[in-house]
């Protein structure tokens, strides 16, 4: 397997993503030996470690880090290549796995390896959140500010362990009796307008594979903003409802916009970016400096696809 000589290939796995993983992983892993592609493993051990793995990676020379996880540590390994001149892989191992659902990556383990074996690659924008505490967070698929920030933030983890996505719809049902829905101001650079959540969305897809943003294009540098006017449990509940069906971007009051600077203010109203806490209102988003580049493609991956 020429190709996969060439490529130095660190996979960053995080074991406290999705369901019981570990399985998924060893299965992938076992693509990659039969078919010759070297590679090393990294296993996280806290939050952040992905991002400190894949800096190193990087600075050593390493052309391609897997992140081994859902979105969570696929923008963390996002974050340590940033400005570096390594390539991104995804092994879908996480919860919702939007970001891959979005690229197109197959959620079976033998065939998100045989992608991997492709090397060729695609740019992607992340976005980039500036906090008024002076933290700075990398995303790769959406930052969320209001309602799905504080359902992520008062997520029982034992329950996503053990329920996956169910633990966010409980987690939902719960929220919708006790969010205030505090106004929140949404600063374009032409003006500002008002909502009660938004949700920023680099991808068309959010909470796996739901439409959210029809017209977002991950190759492009902008994004898209969603704001939700509903300022109560019933307008929630019908969002809520809409998503599984592909209604959400239709709701009444629902807008999207398409933006390459936003600033969400909201005093101390959660934000969340990739379905992980990232912080409190307010928030000025922007488009990372440096585009990512993500393995996608074809050729020899497509052709080791059809036999994996
Ligand atoms: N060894 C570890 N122990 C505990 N937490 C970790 C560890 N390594 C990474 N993390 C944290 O786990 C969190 C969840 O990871 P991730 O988002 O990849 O999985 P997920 O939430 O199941 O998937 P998704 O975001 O696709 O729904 C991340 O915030 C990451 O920082």
């Amino acid at each position: 397997m020429g190709d996969c000589d060439k490529i130095g290939m660190l996979i960053i796995y995080n074991p406290a993503a999705g369901q019981r993983r570990r399985q998924r992983l060893n299965r992938a892993l076992a693509w990659l030996d039969r078919h010759g592609c070297t590679h090393a493993v990294a296993e996280t051990t806290h939050p952040g470690h992905a991002a400190a793995l894949a800096r190193t990676a990087a600075a050593a020379g390493a052309t391609l880090v897997v992140a081994a996880g859902g979105d969570g540590t696929i923008a963390e390994v996002a974050a340590g290549l940033d400005g570096s001149g390594a390539a991104m892989g995804v092994l879908p191992l996480g919860t919702a796995n939007v970001f891959a659902w979005e690229l197109g990556i197959p959620i079976r383990p033998e065939a998100a390896a045989a992608l991997l074996a492709t090397g060729r690659t695609a740019c992607v924008h992340p976005g980039v959140a500036r906090f008024g505490d002076g933290s700075v967070r990398l995303f790769v698929q959406m930052l969320g500010a209001g309602f799905d920030a504080a359902v992520v933030e008062a997520l029982d983890l034992g329950l996503k362990r053990r329920f996956g996505r169910g633990a966010y719809v409980w987690g939902a049902m719960r929220q919708l009796r006790r969010y205030g829905f505090p106004p929140l101001r949404v600063v374009f650079a032409d003006g500002a307008v008002a909502a009660r959540s938004v949700i920023v969305t680099k991808g068309r897809f959010y909470a796996g594979r739901h439409l959210l943003a029809p017209a977002a294009a991950m190759a492009r540098p902008s994004f898209q903003v969603a704001l939700f006017p509903g300022a109560g449990p019933l307008a929630t509940a019908a969002y809520g409802a809409a998503l599984p069906l592909n209604l959400l971007p239709h709701m009444p009051g629902v807008v999207l916009r398409r933006a390459d600077w936003v600033r969400i203010e909201g005093d101390g109203v959660a934000v969340q970016a990739d379905g992980d806490p990232a912080g409190r209102l307010p928030v000025e988003v922007a488009t990372a400096a440096a585009p990512l580049r993500v393995v996608l493609g074809t050729g020899l991956g497509e052709r080791l696809l059809a036999a994996a």
